[in-house]
Protein backbone atom coordinates (compact mmCIF):
# COMPACT_ATOMS: atom_id res chain seq x y z
CA UNK A 1 0.00 0.00 0.00
CA UNK A 2 1.39 3.46 -1.00
CA UNK A 3 -0.12 6.58 -0.14
CA UNK A 4 1.01 9.53 -1.98
CA UNK A 5 -0.10 13.31 -2.10
CA UNK A 6 0.62 14.56 -5.35
CA UNK A 7 -0.40 13.24 -9.02
CA UNK A 8 -0.94 13.82 -12.37
CA UNK A 9 -4.34 12.44 -14.62
CA UNK A 10 -4.05 12.47 -18.40
CA UNK A 11 -7.58 13.96 -19.71
CA UNK A 12 -8.06 14.22 -23.31
CA UNK A 13 -4.90 15.53 -24.63
CA UNK A 14 -4.06 17.06 -21.80
CA UNK A 15 -1.80 16.29 -18.28
CA UNK A 16 -2.83 17.50 -15.26
CA UNK A 17 -1.85 18.31 -12.07
CA UNK A 18 -4.53 17.30 -9.05
CA UNK A 19 -4.13 18.47 -5.78
CA UNK A 20 -5.44 16.11 -2.97
CA UNK A 21 -4.24 12.34 -2.08
CA UNK A 22 -4.54 9.05 -3.43
CA UNK A 23 -3.75 5.43 -2.20
CA UNK A 24 -2.40 2.47 -4.01
CA UNK A 25 -3.82 -1.40 -3.12
CA UNK A 26 -1.57 -3.61 -4.47
CA UNK A 27 -4.22 -6.72 -3.76
CA UNK A 28 -6.37 -7.22 -6.35
CA UNK A 29 -10.05 -7.03 -5.24
CA UNK A 30 -13.07 -9.55 -5.99
CA UNK A 31 -15.62 -7.83 -8.49
CA UNK A 32 -19.48 -8.52 -8.57
CA UNK A 33 -18.41 -10.12 -12.17
CA UNK A 34 -16.54 -12.63 -10.35
CA UNK A 35 -13.36 -11.49 -11.97
CA UNK A 36 -10.04 -10.32 -9.61
CA UNK A 37 -8.61 -6.70 -10.00
CA UNK A 38 -5.80 -4.79 -8.97
CA UNK A 39 -3.82 -2.70 -8.22
CA UNK A 40 -6.50 -0.20 -7.75
CA UNK A 41 -5.97 3.35 -7.04
CA UNK A 42 -8.00 5.86 -4.54
CA UNK A 43 -7.85 9.18 -5.75
CA UNK A 44 -9.67 11.07 -2.63
CA UNK A 45 -10.06 14.51 -1.22
CA UNK A 46 -10.86 15.32 2.14
CA UNK A 47 -11.70 18.98 4.60
CA UNK A 48 -11.73 19.31 7.93
CA UNK A 49 -10.29 17.00 10.89
CA UNK A 50 -10.95 13.56 11.76
CA UNK A 51 -10.87 13.93 15.43
CA UNK A 52 -8.78 11.35 17.88
CA UNK A 53 -12.17 9.12 17.89
CA UNK A 54 -12.19 8.58 14.31
CA UNK A 55 -15.48 9.45 14.99
CA UNK A 56 -16.67 12.20 12.84
CA UNK A 57 -16.05 10.92 9.60
CA UNK A 58 -19.04 11.88 6.90
CA UNK A 59 -18.79 10.10 3.35
CA UNK A 60 -19.80 11.84 0.23
CA UNK A 61 -20.81 9.45 -2.50
CA UNK A 62 -20.26 11.63 -5.77
CA UNK A 63 -22.94 11.13 -9.36
CA UNK A 64 -22.15 9.91 -12.45
CA UNK A 65 -20.00 13.03 -13.94
CA UNK A 66 -18.58 14.02 -10.56
CA UNK A 67 -15.34 13.62 -8.42
CA UNK A 68 -13.75 14.50 -5.32
CA UNK A 69 -13.48 17.86 -5.79
CA UNK A 70 -16.42 18.60 -3.48
CA UNK A 71 -15.59 22.01 -1.91
CA UNK A 72 -13.08 23.48 -3.78
CA UNK A 73 -12.03 25.08 -6.94
CA UNK A 74 -12.04 22.32 -9.54
CA UNK A 75 -8.56 22.20 -10.88
CA UNK A 76 -9.98 21.10 -15.07
CA UNK A 77 -12.59 23.96 -14.82
CA UNK A 78 -11.76 26.10 -12.01
CA UNK A 79 -15.69 26.00 -11.20
CA UNK A 80 -15.92 25.95 -7.73
CA UNK A 81 -16.80 22.59 -5.91
CA UNK A 82 -19.75 20.67 -6.84
CA UNK A 83 -21.04 21.27 -3.20
CA UNK A 84 -19.63 23.91 -2.27
CA UNK A 85 -23.17 24.82 -0.81
CA UNK A 86 -23.92 21.97 0.76
CA UNK A 87 -20.13 21.37 2.12
CA UNK A 88 -18.05 23.98 3.98
CA UNK A 89 -17.93 25.65 7.01
CA UNK A 90 -20.68 26.25 8.97
CA UNK A 91 -22.57 24.79 6.01
CA UNK A 92 -25.31 21.71 6.62
CA UNK A 93 -22.60 19.32 6.08
CA UNK A 94 -19.55 21.42 8.21
CA UNK A 95 -16.33 21.08 8.21
CA UNK A 96 -15.74 22.98 11.08
CA UNK A 97 -17.28 19.61 13.00
CA UNK A 98 -17.02 16.99 10.80
CA UNK A 99 -13.96 14.86 8.21
CA UNK A 100 -15.39 15.06 5.12
CA UNK A 101 -14.37 12.41 2.19
CA UNK A 102 -15.14 12.18 -0.94
CA UNK A 103 -12.53 9.66 -3.13
CA UNK A 104 -13.00 9.59 -7.06
CA UNK A 105 -14.93 6.33 -8.07
CA UNK A 106 -13.32 3.36 -9.89
CA UNK A 107 -14.13 3.67 -13.35
CA UNK A 108 -13.89 7.44 -13.14
CA UNK A 109 -10.95 9.68 -15.14
CA UNK A 110 -9.87 11.87 -12.14
CA UNK A 111 -7.33 9.78 -10.46
CA UNK A 112 -8.81 6.25 -8.95
CA UNK A 113 -8.11 3.09 -11.55
CA UNK A 114 -10.18 3.75 -14.37
CA UNK A 115 -9.95 3.20 -18.41
CA UNK A 116 -7.74 6.12 -18.71
CA UNK A 117 -5.31 4.86 -15.96
CA UNK A 118 -2.58 2.21 -17.45
CA UNK A 119 -2.50 -1.45 -17.40
CA UNK A 120 0.70 -2.46 -15.44
CA UNK A 121 0.55 -5.72 -17.72
CA UNK A 122 0.75 -3.76 -20.97
CA UNK A 123 2.24 -0.39 -20.59
CA UNK A 124 -1.04 1.12 -22.61
CA UNK A 125 -4.02 2.52 -20.98
CA UNK A 126 -6.87 -0.16 -19.88
CA UNK A 127 -9.17 1.29 -22.31
CA UNK A 128 -12.00 -1.79 -22.87
CA UNK A 129 -9.96 -4.22 -20.93
CA UNK A 130 -11.02 -2.38 -18.48
CA UNK A 131 -13.06 -4.59 -16.24
CA UNK A 132 -17.10 -3.93 -15.99
CA UNK A 133 -17.50 -2.44 -12.57
CA UNK A 134 -20.84 -2.09 -10.86
CA UNK A 135 -22.05 0.04 -8.03
CA UNK A 136 -21.44 -2.88 -5.67
CA UNK A 137 -17.23 -2.88 -6.58
CA UNK A 138 -16.70 1.40 -6.23
CA UNK A 139 -18.38 0.77 -2.61
CA UNK A 140 -15.93 -2.19 -1.74
CA UNK A 141 -12.98 0.12 -2.68
CA UNK A 142 -14.20 3.20 -0.91
CA UNK A 143 -14.58 0.66 1.90
CA UNK A 144 -10.59 -0.03 1.26
CA UNK A 145 -10.00 3.33 1.92
CA UNK A 146 -12.01 3.92 5.06
CA UNK A 147 -10.36 0.90 6.78
CA UNK A 148 -6.58 2.39 5.99
CA UNK A 149 -7.67 5.56 7.17
CA UNK A 150 -8.58 3.31 10.47
CA UNK A 151 -12.38 4.84 10.61
CA UNK A 152 -14.40 1.92 12.58
CA UNK A 153 -17.99 3.27 11.93
CA UNK A 154 -18.95 6.44 9.24
CA UNK A 155 -21.07 9.03 10.98
CA UNK A 156 -23.09 9.52 7.86
CA UNK A 157 -22.99 8.55 4.19
CA UNK A 158 -24.87 10.64 1.66
CA UNK A 159 -24.87 11.51 -2.25
CA UNK A 160 -27.25 12.24 -4.56
CA UNK A 161 -28.38 10.46 -8.11
CA UNK A 162 -25.55 7.66 -8.39
CA UNK A 163 -24.25 9.07 -4.82
CA UNK A 164 -27.56 7.91 -3.75
CA UNK A 165 -27.07 4.04 -5.25
CA UNK A 166 -23.64 3.91 -3.29
CA UNK A 167 -25.20 4.94 0.02
CA UNK A 168 -27.80 2.88 -0.05
CA UNK A 169 -24.83 0.01 -1.14
CA UNK A 170 -23.01 1.32 2.16
CA UNK A 171 -25.72 0.69 3.97
CA UNK A 172 -26.85 -2.62 2.86
CA UNK A 173 -23.32 -4.00 2.54
CA UNK A 174 -21.48 -2.52 5.89
CA UNK A 175 -24.65 -1.27 7.83
CA UNK A 176 -22.70 -1.79 11.05
CA UNK A 177 -20.27 0.90 9.50
CA UNK A 178 -22.80 3.32 8.75
CA UNK A 179 -24.60 5.46 11.94
CA UNK A 180 -26.54 7.72 9.25
CA UNK A 181 -27.47 7.30 5.67
CA UNK A 182 -28.74 10.17 3.37
CA UNK A 183 -29.94 8.68 -0.21
CA UNK A 184 -30.79 11.40 -2.56
CA UNK A 185 -32.95 12.09 -5.48
CA UNK A 186 -31.75 8.54 -6.35
CA UNK A 187 -33.70 4.43 -6.98
CA UNK A 188 -32.90 1.06 -5.77
CA UNK A 189 -32.85 0.17 -8.95
CA UNK A 190 -31.83 1.89 -12.58
CA UNK A 191 -35.27 1.35 -14.30
CA UNK A 192 -36.16 0.42 -18.14
CA UNK A 193 -36.22 4.44 -19.01
CA UNK A 194 -32.81 5.31 -17.49
CA UNK A 195 -31.54 2.34 -18.72
CA UNK A 196 -32.68 3.86 -22.68
CA UNK A 197 -31.19 7.07 -22.04
CA UNK A 198 -27.93 5.40 -20.63
CA UNK A 199 -28.01 3.39 -23.75
CA UNK A 200 -28.48 6.58 -26.29
CA UNK A 201 -25.43 7.87 -24.78
CA UNK A 202 -23.19 5.05 -25.40
CA UNK A 203 -24.33 4.63 -28.65
CA UNK A 204 -23.24 8.66 -29.64
CA UNK A 205 -19.74 7.50 -28.39
CA UNK A 206 -19.46 4.22 -29.93
CA UNK A 207 -20.34 5.67 -33.27
CA UNK A 208 -18.06 8.25 -33.25
CA UNK A 209 -15.18 7.35 -35.35
CA UNK A 210 -12.79 9.24 -33.12
CA UNK A 211 -13.81 6.37 -30.27
CA UNK A 212 -11.63 3.61 -32.24
CA UNK A 213 -13.24 0.80 -30.79
CA UNK A 214 -12.29 2.24 -27.00
CA UNK A 215 -8.61 2.95 -27.97
CA UNK A 216 -8.12 6.61 -28.88
CA UNK A 217 -5.59 7.75 -26.01
CA UNK A 218 -3.10 5.13 -27.94
CA UNK A 219 -4.18 6.88 -31.26
CA UNK A 220 -4.15 9.89 -29.64
CA UNK A 221 -7.93 11.17 -30.89
CA UNK A 222 -10.87 12.24 -28.45
CA UNK A 223 -14.23 11.17 -29.36
CA UNK A 224 -15.48 14.70 -28.71
CA UNK A 225 -18.72 14.66 -30.83
CA UNK A 226 -20.02 11.61 -29.53
CA UNK A 227 -19.53 12.40 -25.72
CA UNK A 228 -20.62 15.83 -26.23
CA UNK A 229 -23.81 14.32 -27.78
CA UNK A 230 -23.87 11.76 -24.68
CA UNK A 231 -24.05 14.70 -22.53
CA UNK A 232 -26.36 16.98 -24.27
CA UNK A 233 -28.90 13.74 -23.94
CA UNK A 234 -28.39 13.37 -20.72
CA UNK A 235 -28.54 16.99 -19.38
CA UNK A 236 -32.06 17.48 -20.81
CA UNK A 237 -32.79 14.67 -18.56
CA UNK A 238 -31.70 16.15 -15.35
CA UNK A 239 -33.18 19.74 -15.97
CA UNK A 240 -37.31 19.77 -16.55
CA UNK A 241 -39.69 21.49 -18.99
CA UNK A 242 -40.92 24.09 -16.30
CA UNK A 243 -36.47 25.12 -15.82
CA UNK A 244 -36.47 24.97 -19.61
CA UNK A 245 -39.58 27.40 -20.01
CA UNK A 246 -37.94 29.00 -17.55
CA UNK A 247 -34.20 29.50 -18.50
CA UNK A 248 -35.00 29.64 -22.48
CA UNK A 249 -38.59 29.11 -23.48
CA UNK A 250 -38.51 29.80 -27.11
CA UNK A 251 -36.25 32.63 -27.32
CA UNK A 252 -33.36 33.10 -30.39
CA UNK A 253 -29.93 32.97 -29.37
CA UNK A 254 -27.86 36.35 -31.01
CA UNK A 255 -30.29 36.86 -33.69
CA UNK A 256 -34.06 38.38 -33.96
CA UNK A 257 -34.93 35.75 -36.84
CA UNK A 258 -34.85 32.37 -37.65
CA UNK A 259 -32.16 31.17 -40.49
CA UNK A 260 -33.79 28.46 -41.47
CA UNK A 261 -30.86 26.05 -41.92
CA UNK A 262 -29.37 24.23 -38.68
CA UNK A 263 -27.12 26.66 -36.39
CA UNK A 264 -28.31 26.62 -32.85
CA UNK A 265 -31.35 29.38 -33.81
CA UNK A 266 -32.91 28.81 -30.14
CA UNK A 267 -30.75 29.43 -26.67
CA UNK A 268 -31.91 26.08 -25.65
CA UNK A 269 -29.70 24.60 -28.63
CA UNK A 270 -26.80 26.87 -27.82
CA UNK A 271 -27.20 25.93 -23.56
CA UNK A 272 -26.81 22.46 -24.84
CA UNK A 273 -23.83 22.70 -27.45
CA UNK A 274 -22.09 23.96 -24.31
CA UNK A 275 -22.48 22.04 -22.08
CA UNK A 276 -21.78 19.01 -24.21
CA UNK A 277 -18.61 21.33 -25.39
CA UNK A 278 -16.68 21.93 -21.74
CA UNK A 279 -18.46 18.48 -20.67
CA UNK A 280 -15.48 16.96 -22.91
CA UNK A 281 -12.56 18.92 -21.48
CA UNK A 282 -13.27 17.50 -18.31
CA UNK A 283 -14.50 13.53 -18.67
CA UNK A 284 -12.97 10.64 -20.76
CA UNK A 285 -15.51 8.46 -23.16
CA UNK A 286 -14.76 5.39 -22.00
CA UNK A 287 -15.23 6.04 -17.91
CA UNK A 288 -19.00 7.31 -19.21
CA UNK A 289 -19.43 3.68 -20.72
CA UNK A 290 -18.45 2.05 -17.77
CA UNK A 291 -19.97 4.06 -15.05
CA UNK A 292 -23.22 4.45 -16.60
CA UNK A 293 -23.07 0.68 -17.17
CA UNK A 294 -22.64 0.70 -13.43
CA UNK A 295 -25.84 2.45 -13.06
CA UNK A 296 -27.54 0.07 -15.22
CA UNK A 297 -26.84 -2.76 -13.55
CA UNK A 298 -27.71 -1.34 -10.19
CA UNK A 299 -30.53 -3.66 -8.80
CA UNK A 300 -30.68 -3.47 -5.06
CA UNK A 301 -33.72 -6.00 -4.68
CA UNK A 302 -32.50 -8.61 -7.04
CA UNK A 303 -29.41 -9.39 -5.07
CA UNK A 304 -32.50 -9.98 -1.80
CA UNK A 305 -34.61 -12.54 -3.77
CA UNK A 306 -36.47 -9.43 -5.56
CA UNK A 307 -37.81 -8.01 -2.34
CA UNK A 308 -36.14 -4.76 -1.46
CA UNK A 309 -36.96 -5.14 2.10
CA UNK A 310 -34.77 -8.12 2.54
CA UNK A 311 -31.95 -6.03 1.54
CA UNK A 312 -32.55 -4.11 5.37
CA UNK A 313 -33.79 -6.04 7.61
CA UNK A 314 -32.68 -5.61 10.89
CA UNK A 315 -30.83 -2.45 9.67
CA UNK A 316 -29.32 -0.41 12.31
CA UNK A 317 -28.60 2.61 10.18
CA UNK A 318 -30.71 5.92 10.70
CA UNK A 319 -32.24 6.49 6.47
CA UNK A 320 -33.22 10.09 5.64
CA UNK A 321 -34.34 9.68 2.08
CA UNK A 322 -35.00 12.90 -0.51
CA UNK A 323 -36.74 13.28 -3.89
CA UNK A 324 -37.76 16.95 -5.63
CA UNK A 325 -40.82 17.10 -7.02
CA UNK A 326 -39.68 17.76 -10.70
CA UNK A 327 -37.27 15.47 -10.72
CA UNK A 328 -38.66 12.95 -13.70
CA UNK A 329 -35.19 10.70 -13.95
CA UNK A 330 -35.05 9.31 -10.47
CA UNK A 331 -38.76 10.59 -9.48
CA UNK A 332 -40.31 10.75 -5.92
CA UNK A 333 -41.85 7.55 -6.39
CA UNK A 334 -38.22 5.86 -6.56
CA UNK A 335 -37.51 7.04 -3.39
CA UNK A 336 -40.57 6.08 -1.87
CA UNK A 337 -39.80 2.31 -2.85
CA UNK A 338 -36.76 2.84 -0.78
CA UNK A 339 -39.27 4.39 1.96
CA UNK A 340 -41.33 1.66 1.94
CA UNK A 341 -39.12 -1.00 1.69
CA UNK A 342 -37.26 0.27 5.03
CA UNK A 343 -40.64 0.80 6.98
CA UNK A 344 -41.69 -2.88 5.79
CA UNK A 345 -38.70 -3.94 8.49
CA UNK A 346 -39.07 -1.00 10.83
CA UNK A 347 -35.67 0.69 9.93
CA UNK A 348 -35.16 4.41 11.45
CA UNK A 349 -36.63 6.32 8.33
CA UNK A 350 -37.40 9.50 7.76
CA UNK A 351 -38.70 11.15 4.36
CA UNK A 352 -38.86 14.82 2.26
CA UNK A 353 -40.52 15.36 -1.02
CA UNK A 354 -38.38 18.62 -1.88
CA UNK A 355 -41.06 21.32 -3.96
CA UNK A 356 -38.50 22.69 -6.75
CA UNK A 357 -38.75 22.90 -10.69
CA UNK A 358 -35.52 22.44 -10.84
CA UNK A 359 -35.47 18.67 -12.08
CA UNK A 360 -32.53 16.22 -11.22
CA UNK A 361 -30.29 18.28 -10.12
CA UNK A 362 -31.59 20.17 -8.13
CA UNK A 363 -29.48 18.74 -5.22
CA UNK A 364 -26.84 20.53 -6.88
CA UNK A 365 -28.24 23.77 -6.80
CA UNK A 366 -29.62 26.76 -3.92
CA UNK A 367 -32.52 25.04 -2.92
CA UNK A 368 -33.20 26.19 1.15
CA UNK A 369 -35.49 23.51 1.47
CA UNK A 370 -33.54 20.92 1.02
CA UNK A 371 -30.60 22.44 2.87
CA UNK A 372 -32.23 23.00 5.85
CA UNK A 373 -33.28 19.37 5.83
CA UNK A 374 -29.93 17.68 5.37
CA UNK A 375 -28.92 20.80 8.08
CA UNK A 376 -31.21 19.23 10.83
CA UNK A 377 -31.31 15.82 10.18
CA UNK A 378 -27.32 16.04 10.58
CA UNK A 379 -27.82 17.50 13.79
CA UNK A 380 -30.36 15.55 15.08
CA UNK A 381 -28.01 12.77 14.32
CA UNK A 382 -24.86 13.86 16.26
CA UNK A 383 -26.74 15.10 18.63
CA UNK A 384 -27.81 10.74 19.22
CA UNK A 385 -24.38 9.46 17.75
CA UNK A 386 -22.13 11.92 19.79
CA UNK A 387 -24.35 12.18 23.09
CA UNK A 388 -22.53 9.00 23.80
CA UNK A 389 -25.13 6.71 22.20
CA UNK A 390 -23.32 6.36 18.87
CA UNK A 391 -19.84 6.05 20.74
CA UNK A 392 -21.20 3.06 22.64
CA UNK A 393 -21.88 1.45 19.21
CA UNK A 394 -18.51 1.73 18.00
CA UNK A 395 -16.25 -0.01 20.50
C1 LIG B 1 -23.30 15.46 -8.34
C2 LIG B 1 -21.91 15.24 -8.52
O1 LIG B 1 -21.38 14.37 -7.96
S1 LIG B 1 -21.08 16.27 -9.48
C3 LIG B 1 -22.07 16.78 -10.73
C4 LIG B 1 -21.28 17.01 -11.88
N1 LIG B 1 -21.34 18.37 -12.21
C5 LIG B 1 -22.29 18.80 -12.99
O2 LIG B 1 -23.17 18.10 -13.42
C6 LIG B 1 -22.10 20.23 -13.30
C7 LIG B 1 -22.58 20.50 -14.66
N2 LIG B 1 -23.94 20.70 -14.56
C8 LIG B 1 -24.45 21.93 -14.46
O3 LIG B 1 -23.82 22.94 -14.52
C9 LIG B 1 -25.92 21.94 -14.25
O4 LIG B 1 -26.50 22.65 -15.26
C10 LIG B 1 -26.32 22.46 -12.93
C11 LIG B 1 -27.78 22.13 -12.77
C12 LIG B 1 -25.58 21.75 -11.84
C13 LIG B 1 -26.03 23.95 -12.80
O5 LIG B 1 -27.16 24.66 -13.01
P1 LIG B 1 -27.14 26.24 -13.11
O6 LIG B 1 -26.24 26.84 -12.07
O7 LIG B 1 -28.56 26.63 -13.13
O8 LIG B 1 -26.40 26.51 -14.47
P2 LIG B 1 -27.00 26.37 -15.94
O9 LIG B 1 -27.65 25.06 -16.13
O10 LIG B 1 -27.85 27.56 -16.23
O11 LIG B 1 -25.70 26.41 -16.82
C14 LIG B 1 -24.87 27.54 -16.79
C15 LIG B 1 -23.90 27.43 -17.94
O12 LIG B 1 -24.63 27.44 -19.17
C16 LIG B 1 -24.14 28.53 -19.98
N3 LIG B 1 -25.26 29.06 -20.73
C17 LIG B 1 -26.40 29.57 -20.25
N4 LIG B 1 -27.18 29.98 -21.28
C18 LIG B 1 -26.50 29.72 -22.42
C19 LIG B 1 -26.78 29.92 -23.81
N5 LIG B 1 -27.92 30.45 -24.22
N6 LIG B 1 -25.84 29.52 -24.69
C20 LIG B 1 -24.68 28.96 -24.29
N7 LIG B 1 -24.36 28.76 -23.00
C21 LIG B 1 -25.28 29.13 -22.07
C22 LIG B 1 -23.63 29.53 -18.98
O13 LIG B 1 -22.72 30.43 -19.61
C23 LIG B 1 -22.96 28.63 -17.98
O14 LIG B 1 -21.75 28.19 -18.53
P3 LIG B 1 -20.53 27.73 -17.59
O15 LIG B 1 -21.07 26.63 -16.70
O16 LIG B 1 -19.49 27.23 -18.56
O17 LIG B 1 -20.11 28.93 -16.81
N1 LIG C 1 -25.48 16.22 -13.24
C1 LIG C 1 -24.96 15.24 -12.31
C2 LIG C 1 -25.99 14.32 -11.83
C3 LIG C 1 -26.32 13.22 -12.79
O1 LIG C 1 -27.02 12.24 -12.13
C4 LIG C 1 -23.78 14.54 -12.91
O2 LIG C 1 -23.45 14.81 -14.04
O3 LIG C 1 -23.15 13.74 -12.24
Amino acid sequence: MTDTNCHKIRIQDKTVQLPGQRVLFEDPMPLDSGLSFGPIEIAYQTYGTLNADKTNAVLICHALTGDQFVSETHPITEKPGWWSLMVGPGKAIDTEKYFVICSSVIGGCMGSTGPVSVNPETGNPYGLNFPVITIGDMVRAQKRLIDHMGIKKLFCVIGGSMGGMQVLQWAVSYPEMVFAAIPIATAPRHTAQNIAFHEVGRQAIMADPDWCHGAYLEKNKVPRAGLSVARMTAHVTYLSEPALHRKFGRRLQDRSNLTYGFDADFQVESYLRHQGYTFVERFDANSYLYITRAMDYFDLAAEHKGRLANAFKDSPVRFCVVSFTSDWLFPTKANRDIVHALNAVAADVSFVEVESDAGHDAFLLDEPEFHETIDGFVKGCAERWFNGHGKGAIS
